[in-house]
């Protein structure tokens, strides 16, 4: 599947998992839309891609995507500005258990009501010409941690939202293929910020836990979770997959048994 002429959102771009993710599109001849709360981080990012792949690529949209209201007009810029929109990545995401209400609006609550602004603008149900969207979840949804009980509960509830809007996008004819991806420990600012009690409140105590899991398990680059991205969004066969990435096994896919009472 080529991107040449297609129109990619990344939530969360300017850094770590997202900016991997941007790249990669831009390397495939993609326009990308970075969505990102950091304006400094966005703009510098922004004006190295543009010396790498040429202005009028990229843009750099300042959007905080728990506020419901700014993430809609980010869809509608990007729209505005590229004429149509044909991939959206739901990365932003944090870990704070202290705010933890502010987790489950960004990991969650956001990626719910950017799948819903994606189908609005892609799905055939509004008279768009499909696309496709991918939730990022976390390897913290098959084995968590003490240390992360909200963070591991959104990134579950990603899991759960993502596997019933596929077969929504079956049942309804949507056209739009949905799809979560689910990293294991990445070096990314992120996992720095699990040792800080201004995040991780009083769990923080429980960081050496976490720590024994990152030596255990080891800790990815960004471009082999661009990478799985990559494949979930060129491979047209892939619908409602979850894919997990771990040092461990490599890009591969979490199985499911079928239904049963
Ligand atoms: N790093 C890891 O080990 C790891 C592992 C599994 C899953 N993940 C998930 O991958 C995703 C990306 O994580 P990362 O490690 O690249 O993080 P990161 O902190 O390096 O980058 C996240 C980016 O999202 C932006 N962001 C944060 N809150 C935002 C908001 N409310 N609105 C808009 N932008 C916002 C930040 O400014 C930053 O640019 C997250 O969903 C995270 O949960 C990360
Ligand atoms: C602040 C960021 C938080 C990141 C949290 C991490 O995503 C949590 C990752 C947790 C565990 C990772 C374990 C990886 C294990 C693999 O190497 C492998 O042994 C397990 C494979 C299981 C499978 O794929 O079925």
């Amino acid at each position: 599947m080529s991107l040449n002429g297609k129109v990619a959102l990344v939530t969360g771009g300017a850094q770590g998992i997202g900016r991997a993710v941007v790249q990669s599109l831009l390397q495939s001849s993609a326009k990308v839309v970075m969505v990102d709360l950091n304006k400094a981080l966005g703009e510098e990012c922004k004006a190295q891609l543009d010396a790498e792949f040429g202005e009028g690529n990229c843009t750099f949209i300042e959007c905080d995507v728990a506020n419901g209201d700014a993430l809609r007009d980010a869809f509608q810029s990007t729209v505005g500005q590229f004429g149509r929109l044909d991939i959206v990545i739901n990365n932003a995401g944090i870990t704070n258990e202290k705010d933890w209400e502010k987790t489950i609006q960004v990991n969650l609550t956001s990626v719910i009501k950017g799948t819903y602004l994606a189908l609005e603008h892609m799905s055939k149900e509004y008279g768009k010409q499909g696309g496709t969207i991918i939730n990022v979840s976390s390897m913290a949804a098959f084995l968590h941690s003490p240390h992360q009980p909200v963070y591991t509960a959104t990134k579950h509830g990603v899991i759960g939202f993502t596997r019933a809007m596929a077969d929504a996008a079956i049942q309804g004819d949507y056209g739009v293929r949905i799809n979560a991806l689910c990293p294991a420990f990445v070096d990314t600012p992120l996992l720095q910020s699990v040792e800080d009690e201004d995040n991780m409140g009083k769990f923080v105590k429980f960081k050496d836990d976490f720590k024994r899991s990152m030596t255990k398990f080891g800790v990815l680059q960004p471009s082999l979770i661009a990478e799985g991205m990559m494949r979930l969004i060129t491979d047209t066969s892939l619908h409602g997959a979850v894919m997990k990435i771990t040092c461990s096994k490599g890009i591969h896919f979490h199985t499911y048994e079928p239904m049963s009472a």
